[in-house]
């Protein structure tokens, strides 16, 4: 028990009458980072936003457990103050908010040096994005750079990553990874390891820079295939994700039958 960072159990999400999620079950201990694949609109970012607390979805079923504490009807800052994180998508633009102000906010409140978050902004290349409305006008990748910066600020357990890589140049994909390993502990000795982290990547770019300790695919709501990340990426590419799918099933039945 003392391990576990998140439990999900038998979690049914709801985004407005549409059933999005049914019947997750997700274990992550602390120090363990999880990589979520699956197709487009099969319920990756709404498994991070329910996970996050976000109220335009709805659990009608099932738990969320966050060290221990069962959170599902605990609100984001709740959930942010128990040590969560997150890294949006598209995160929104804010006007007349200023990159600079939210970090300091943050840095507040991790009771962590205000000359920290310019030692981190130079490190992501962000220094001269501080004094801009946060997201307003940022490219793709200055915007994933926008959020894990905040991240660092922030230090999280447990961080939920949505498509990190995706925007970034090639360039910037090293730094973004390393930023990443960094945050998720991924270069500290696994026994001593105490950060976990969901990282939902498409191409699977971000696996070359971070190392996953296991992945799982999100199927048309459902949980399939989990096992070893880059023999799932594999089977992806060859036999498309409901090949992938059904060739789990397989596995697992022949399984069963030889028990
Ligand atoms: N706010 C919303 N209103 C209506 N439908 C939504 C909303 N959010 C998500 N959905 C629907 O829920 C399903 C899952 O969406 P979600 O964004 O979780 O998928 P995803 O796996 O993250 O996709 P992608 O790989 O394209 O980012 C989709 O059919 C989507 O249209």
């Amino acid at each position: 028990m003392d391990d576990d960072m998140l439990r999900v159990v038998n979690l049914g999400v709801k985004v407005g009458d549409k059933r999005v999620l049914e019947n997750i079950n997700l274990y992550i201990k602390k120090g363990e980072t999880l990589a979520l694949f699956g197709p487009n609109g099969s319920g990756k970012s709404t498994l991070m936003n329910t996970v996050i607390g976000n109220p335009n979805y709805r659990v009608f079923d099932g738990r969320i457990v966050f060290k221990g504490k069962d959170i599902t009807d605990k609100d984001t800052d709740y959930r942010a103050n128990l040590g969560m994180g997150i890294a949006f998508q598209t995160p929104p633009a804010i006007n007349g908010v200023k990159l600079i102000d939210v970090l300091k906010k943050i840095a507040e409140k991790r009771g962590i040096p205000g000359d920290r978050i310019y030692e981190y902004a130079e490190y992501l290349n962000m220094s001269d994005f501080l004094d801009r409305d946060i997201n307003r006008g940022f490219s793709g990748g200055e915007v994933k750079r926008s959020e894990l910066l905040q991240l660092l600020v922030m230090d999280p357990d447990f961080i939920m990553l949505d498509e990190p890589d995706s925007g970034v140049d090639i360039e910037n994909v090293a730094l973004v990874g390393e930023v990443i390993r960094k945050l998720l502990q991924r270069d500290v000795p696994k026994e001593e390891r105490r950060k976990s982290g969901i990282i939902i990547t498409h191409t699977g770019n971000i696996l070359d820079y971070v190392d996953a300790d296991y992945g799982v695919i999100l199927y048309k709501g459902k949980l399939a295939c989990i096992g070893n990340p880059y023999e799932i990426l594999d089977d992806v590419r060859k036999y498309g994700y409901e090949g992938c799918v059904k060739k789990c099933l397989r596995e697992f039945q022949n399984l069963n039958q030889n028990k």
